[in-house]
């Protein structure tokens, strides 16, 4: 099992083809579903010790893979059912399931088991759930009114989500042992009836509710593959064991939070992508010879709203910048923070390494001033905040004549004022964004991505969401400045950044506030 940091982030047609190109070498559909059942079903061993197990299992090559892992885990001596929504429908799941001896329950009238294995849909799901007529069950509209196959979706808010304590999406759990399962979950939720007359959403959601342990085969059934979205009211797992390669739903929002603990297995199919999964950065510290400006020269530009540029500055010394000027009037801040009145001979000073402008710059005729005066300058520039808001119309087309690197650092809000809204995928809007500018483009949020002119992208897992508080975003904004000062290339950069200020978060805990960030940015650099 390896985690996810670093590794190539597959689409659904991006898996189709390395399973193609895994055919074309030799394997089959069969001899890789084999390797696939193999790792589950040693993962699920480590995972559920010796408690009973249901698994559900849908009609194509997913289903396929739990029909193999019930075989094996049976093999093993462990008390295994299956449900199944609809008999197999490929070659490769036909012949899975013509190897399991044992009985098969319809999926609508299943009972729960401690330990949950979803394998209804994994990478072929087309639509939600809920539009899926179940083949050994009814859920027509005569029997479930309001229930309209292929035109009705339950939301995610009608879910209600159930959340464990202990697992984090980016692995918290161990990967050795059996996982003890919980006490009993919410009595009543155990405890009650499952109508077998509901649909599949909801009856999947019961047998999760009642489960102690819940572990979903590459996807948990119900969410797209490569865009993040939940298709229906399904429940949150436990862990998610993704197959070949890590998908961008497993990182993007919403369906993140429903993966639990993501691990991937590998199954002899190789697995590339310019998408990746943000890594831990290599940052040396300093050598011997270094000095102030070998480490990098940060200038930021205040405003109106003074704090927010010192908390950037302060972020930049503390992410490792060997000297930060602030441009402007206030004369606050640690007393290694060198302060000048904004000029544009002062912006102007060739040892500037990188620019930053935008945390608390404002909005009015003076920020539009210094802006103009910071895209005349040839210095390597990050624009957040309020001066992308500013950068709307001529001054973006402008941006694309720059011969220095820009890091754009923009919130949804930010995003969508600049590039317009947009019903597409974070990665998708993000690589767009950053062709149609030449910047690159961290487009942050819970599922934060970074994307390259070129079209590299870094998809960063859920960090704290202690972070949802004024002026993180303008430490994240100084700590990329640092790294880009130092000499990292944008997207390596920005790449850098990112990871700092999750990895100080993490260490700063709970309902800490902008100014410990900016300090446990210290620390967190150290522990490179
Ligand atoms: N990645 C690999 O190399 C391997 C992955 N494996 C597993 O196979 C699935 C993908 O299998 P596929 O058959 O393409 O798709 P699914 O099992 O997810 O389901 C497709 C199945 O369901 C039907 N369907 C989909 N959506 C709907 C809908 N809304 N309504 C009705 N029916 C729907 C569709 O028509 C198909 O019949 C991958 O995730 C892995 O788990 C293999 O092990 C091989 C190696
Ligand atoms: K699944």
């Amino acid at each position: 099992m390896m985690p996810l940091a670093g590794q190539p982030l597959l689409t659904a047609a991006g898996i189709r083809a390395a399973e193609d190109a895994a055919i074309a070498a030799g394997a089959t559909v069969g001899s890789v579903m084999a390797r696939a059942g193999q790792e589950i079903a040693a993962a699920v061993r480590r995972l559920a010790g010796a408690n009973a197990i249901l698994i559900v299992c849908g009609p194509g090559n997913n289903g396929g893979d739990g029909y193999v892992v019930a075989r094996l885990l049976r093999e093993a001596g462990l008390d295994v059912r299956i449900a199944a929504l609809a008999e197999p429908k490929t070659d490769a799941a036909k012949a899975a399931r013509a190897g399991w001896a044992g009985p098969i329950e319809p999926f609508v009238d299943a009972k729960p088991a401690p330990i949950l294995i979803d394998a209804l849909f994994g990478t072929g799901l087309t639509r939600g759930l809920d539009a899926i007529p179940a083949e050994n069950g009814d859920t027509s509209p005569a029997r479930h009114p309001g229930l309209e196959p292929g035109s009705r979706f339950l939301t995610e808010e009608a879910a209600g989500h159930r959340v464990k304590p202990g697992v984090t999406n980016n692995g918290a759990e161990s990967s050795s042992g059996p996982v003890a399962p919980s006490p009993a979950k919410g009595g009543a939720q155990s405890d009650r009836t499952i109508d077998s007359a509901t649909p599949i959403a909801t009856k999947l959601r019961a047998l999760a509710d009642a489960a102690q342990l819940t572990i979903a085969i590459d996807l948990p059934s119900g969410v797209t593959t490569d865009d993040g979205r939940v298709l229906s009211a399904i429940p949150s797992y436990d862990v998610t064991l993704a197959l070949a390669a890590a998908k961008p739903s497993h990182l993007l929002q919403p369906a993140a939070r429903h993966c639990g603990a993501v691990r991937i297995l590998d199954i002899g199919v190789p697995a590339a992508s310019s998408v990746q999964v943000l890594a831990r950065p290599t940052l040396p510290p300093p050598g011997p010879d270094a000095h102030k400006y070998s480490r990098g020269m940060v200038a930021i530009v205040a405003g109106s709203m003074p704090g927010a540029a010192r908390l950037a500055s302060s972020a930049a010394m503390r992410a490792g910048a060997g000297y930060v000027l602030l441009l402007g009037d206030d004369p606050a801040g640690p007393d290694a923070l060198v302060h000048k009145p904004f000029s544009t001979e002062a912006i102007a000073e060739t040892r500037i390494n990188t620019l930053l402008i935008g945390p608390g710059l404002g909005r009015d005729a003076a920020a539009e001033a210094r802006l103009d005066a910071a895209l005349a300058t040839a210095h390597p520039l990050v624009i957040d905040g309020d001066a992308l808001h500013l950068l709307r119309g001529a001054r973006l087309t402008q941006l694309a004549h720059r011969d220095a690197p820009i890091i754009f650092t923009p919130h949804g809000g930010e995003f969508d004022a600049l590039f317009g809204a947009s019903a597409a995928g974070k990665i998708e809007r993000a690589r767009a964004a950053a062709a149609q500018s030449g910047a690159t483009i961290v487009f942050k949020g819970a599922d934060t991505v970074i994307a390259e002119p070129d079209g590299a992208v870094r998809v960063a897992p859920a960090a704290s969401p202690w972070l949802s508080t004024a002026g993180t975003g303008d430490v994240l904004a100084g700590a990329i400045a640092a790294m880009l000062a130092a000499g990292l290339a944008p997207l390596e950069a920005a790449a850098a950044g990112v990871w700092l200020h999750g990895e100080a978060a993490r260490r700063c805990g709970a309902a800490f506030i902008a100014d410990d960030l900016a300090q446990a940015l210290s620390a967190a650099r150290a522990a490179l």
